[in-house]
């Protein structure tokens, strides 16, 4: 099982670091436009295999993608992350470009490789990187649910004085600050609805919480964060090399699920060996899919920013 990961910055190496530790990856190729990059973040994570026990050979190349030909699964992590104050929606003008050159040089050399887009404004990037390549619908995939959820699944644990592995909730929708859609009326403790457990008042601010995550930590951290988006890629890497059929939130082209149509957008999945193989269309509420349609508008509007 071979996978390249484009972008060797803050989420393309933490991803790296997670399936090497995972050790289910043969191999782990490390792409970066910044001379030496690549190289380095993979000779750092080598010298962690006899420490952390793993056997998963990470390697690292300067925009070579001759050394990616015959990836199973291609991450793209390479564009600029925001910077506090920001929206993903800001990144646009720059990610754009990259994104598409960068998925059309995997594709080249890795004509049957299963895609993660990992770059924001990620809705819109997924979106593009169906319009530039010819890949089935199946084989481009947005991350950007799994890492909501976790934050959600986080922000639930903590209002209710759980341990988070007492915990499940998914979070579905667009993956912006405005547009993301927490079930927070699917959510439960040991299978339990946690509205037995909060009051409405404090479910709304754990939503609220929940839709700010990636924001809260640009505030803090003075960039965007990096390990549990590291986490959730390498999740979702797993689940597609191992077969796993595991149900995530990510973001897939709607061809009228959900009653939507010619966009990416969060939607629950379940992925194996063929990417995504199936989306499930679970019933929501009507406040639910009036939320999620909302969310639908706001990437539309940001696709509607693309050149294509
Ligand atoms: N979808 C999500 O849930 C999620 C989560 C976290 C970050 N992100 C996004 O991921 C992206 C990367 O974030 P980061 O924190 O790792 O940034 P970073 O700046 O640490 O790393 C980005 C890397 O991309 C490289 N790069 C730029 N152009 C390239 C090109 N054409 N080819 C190859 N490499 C190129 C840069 O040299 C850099 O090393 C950002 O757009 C960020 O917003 C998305
Ligand atoms: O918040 C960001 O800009 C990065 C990423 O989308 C995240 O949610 O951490």
């Amino acid at each position: 099982m071979k996978v390249t990961i484009v972008g060797a910055g803050a989420v393309g190496a933490s991803c790296a670091e997670y399936i090497a530790i995972k050790d289910f990856a043969s191999e782990v190729v490390l792409l970066d436009i910044k001379e030496g990059y690549a190289e380095g973040k993979a000779m750092d994570l080598m010298q962690c295999a006899s420490l952390n026990g793993f056997d998963t050979k990470i390697t690292g190349v300067t925009n070579d993608y001759s050394k990616t030909a015959g990836s199973d699964i291609a991450v793209i992590t390479s564009g600029i992350p925001r910077k506090p104050g920001m929206t993903r929606e800001e990144l646009i003008g720059i990610n754009a470009g990259i994104v598409k050159s960068v998925a059309e040089s995997l594709v080249a050399e890795s004509p049957n490789v299963i895609l993660i887009v990992v770059s924001n404004p990620m809705d819109t990037m997924t979106y593009l990187a169906h319009k530039a390549i010819d890949l089935p619908k199946n084989k481009i995939i947005g991350m950007g649910g799994a890492l909501d959820s976790a934050r959600f699944k986080y922000r639930l644990a903590e209002a209710l004085e759980a341990p988070i592995s007492d915990v499940d909730g998914m979070v579905i929708g667009g993956h912006s600050d405005v547009g993301m859609v927490p079930l927070t009326a699917h959510a439960t403790r040991n299978s339990v609805k946690v509205s037995e457990f909060l009051s409405e008042e404090r479910l709304n601010q754990v939503m609220e919480d929940t839709k700010v995550g990636g924001a809260t930590l640009t505030k803090l951290l003075g960039t965007s964060a990096w390990y549990a988006p590291g986490a959730a890629v390498s999740a979702l890497v797993q689940a597609i090399a191992c077969d796993q059929k595991k149900m995530f939130p990510c973001s897939a082209l709607l061809e009228g699920e959900f009653g939507l149509n010619d966009l990416c957008i969060g939607v629950p999945v379940i992925l194996g060996r063929n990417g995504i193989e199936k989306i499930v269309e679970i019933e929501l509420s009507e406040a639910e899919k009036t939320k999620l349609h909302t969310s639908a508008e706001g990437v539309k509007k940001t696709n509607g920013l693309l050149e294509l």
